[in-house]
């Protein structure tokens, strides 16, 4: 890969307060894929050698230039801290249940097909293609229970060039007969089995490697206490994640099996799961003083409200979330939630938010608390927000000299296939970025790039046809 040089509009989120919109960027990436530096302001292009020079190209012809076109802008990837990869042939059925009887009956008949290699391979080819043509350049994967579906999964991630984390569910009870682990002991050896293959897959990008293993005890329900306190002794540096209190039966459920537990909470701490690199999936009827427990130990949740509606398990109070300072990042939880974009969730956690501040109250506790989400807290947590919950926000989440470019290409412009929808003429970045938000799709993501390199969007499809 060559040094590139983007010149054009760039959006870049800072906090959950502002975000960057630059009409007139320059950003240089190494030929490693790492940004090098940012030049916020550079109009005239008659001073882009200058400029070049002044970062130490002799050139022009040292480096690609990519210079962005009308309606176009580039924006970091979106980082999707929740999805299940074997639900994705169930997406869009099972809407008229609840969590607990939709997992009987719609969900783990399907993950059980995942027994089949072959069947899983020809699943998840197809659902990385999608994940990454949504605008997805760091996903959480949960496997099924299988372990070499899962390395499947994994190896296909890393082909793809996506980066991601990938972990097979422990589940060892409370799950149909065709669709249990054996025993914890038989769970954690193919979970350590699982670990030292993907640490073992040479990545297709220079740098660190893009997929990594992660911890995944599907939640407390269909792990036993001795599986639970394994996962939690395995190396504390590995990242966990699970569910928790995501719908009122469960969590009632989960009381009854740990009732020494002072919470569902505890139930994680207790056993060494709750820690700064743990994603929390849901959190919706979350107490306050477990939501305490949470900011002190820094796990981040990761907001699925697609699902926690299409599931009716209730609406998250996510400002309030925020204004505790705990960490936030979206999910899209496929096939809890009917769609794999986390466009789509953002559309769905402004909506949430919204019925949170309908319903008033607390509105004098912070910023966030019973209000509705700005733009800024929404692309924060599509982005930033996400990459705080993974433990990556060194590496990903914004454009910053030294982190990897991992971005979005968008293309808003009538021509992308998406039309009608904009506004006509030379509309500002920013409402380009709002209606990009809130009527953009896969459409409208021309190209996608994980540390540097073009894995997905609409230009790279038609290139590949
Ligand atoms: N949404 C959701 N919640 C869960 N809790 C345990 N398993 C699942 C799952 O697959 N999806
Ligand atoms: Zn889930």
């Amino acid at each position: 890969m060559s040094p590139t040089v983007y010149y054009g509009p760039l959006v870049n989120p800072k906090n959950l307060h502002e975000y960057q919109a630059l009409p007139h960027a320059l950003l240089g990436v190494s030929s490693a894929g790492i940004i090098e530096w940012i030049e916020p302001d550079v109009p005239d292009s008659s001073v882009l050698q200058d400029v070049l020079v002044k970062h130490g190209y002799t050139s022009v012809e040292d480096v690609k230039i990519v210079e962005l076109r009308r309606g176009e802008f580039l924006l970091p990837g979106f980082i999707d801290t929740h999805t299940h990869a074997p639900q994705f042939p169930n997406t869009g059925i099972g809407q008229q249940y609840e969590l607990l009887d939709w997992l009987q009956n719609v969900t783990f008949p399907m993950e059980a097909k995942f027994a089949d290699v072959a069947f899983a391979r020809d699943a998840y080819k197809r659902v990385v293609r999608r994940v990454l043509d949504s605008g997805t350049t760091t996903c959480c994967y949960y496997g099924s229970l299988h372990l070499d579906a899962t390395k499947e999964l994994a190896n296909i991630v890393n082909d793809a060039g996506q980066r991601a984390f990938v972990g097979k569910c422990n589940m060892n009870r409370n799950s149909p007969d065709n669709y249990v682990e054996a025993s914890a002991e038989s769970s954690i050896a193919d979970t350590k089995t699982l670990i030292s293959y993907i640490n073992g897959l040479t990545s297709t990008s220079s740098g660190p490697p893009l997929v990594q293993p992660i911890l995944t005890p599907r939640f407390a329900i269909s792990c036993t206490s001795p599986l639970l306190s394994s996962l939690g002794s395995l190396d504390p540096s590995l990242r966990v994640q699970t569910h928790i209190s995501e719908n009122p039966s469960e969590v009632a459920f989960t009381h009854s099996l740990f009732p020494a537990c002072a919470s569902y909470t505890a139930v994680y701490d207790t056993h060494g799961l709750l820690r700064h690199n743990t994603i929390l999936a849901h959190g919706v009827h979350l107490t306050d003083e477990e939501l305490d427990l949470i900011k002190t130990r820094e796990a981040g949740i990761s907001h699925c409200p697609t699902s926690n509606f299409n599931l009716s398990s209730g609406v998250a109070p996510v400002g309030s979330w925020l204004d505790r300072g705990i960490k936030v990042g979206l999910g899209t939880d496929v096939s809890g939630g009917f769609s794999p974009s986390i466009l789509t969730a953002v559309q769905h956690a402004s909506i949430a938010s919204k019925v949170v501040s309908l319903n008033g109250g607390g509105k004098d506790k912070g910023p966030f608390t019973g209000r509705q989400l700005t733009i800024p807290a929404l692309l924060f947590l599509a982005t930033l927000g996400g990459a705080q919950v993974c433990d990556l926000a060194s590496t990903v989440g914004s454009f910053e000299p030294g982190k990897a470019f991992d971005a979005l290409l968008v293309n808003t412009d009538e021509s992308a296939g998406n039309p009608g929808l904009w506004v006509a003429g030379e509309s500002s970045v920013e409402t380009r970025l709002e209606q990009f938000l809130f009527c953009g799709d896969d459409r409208n993501v021309k190209e996608v790039y994980v540390q540097g390199r073009v894995v997905g969007g609409t230009a790279f499809r038609a290139r590949a046809s």
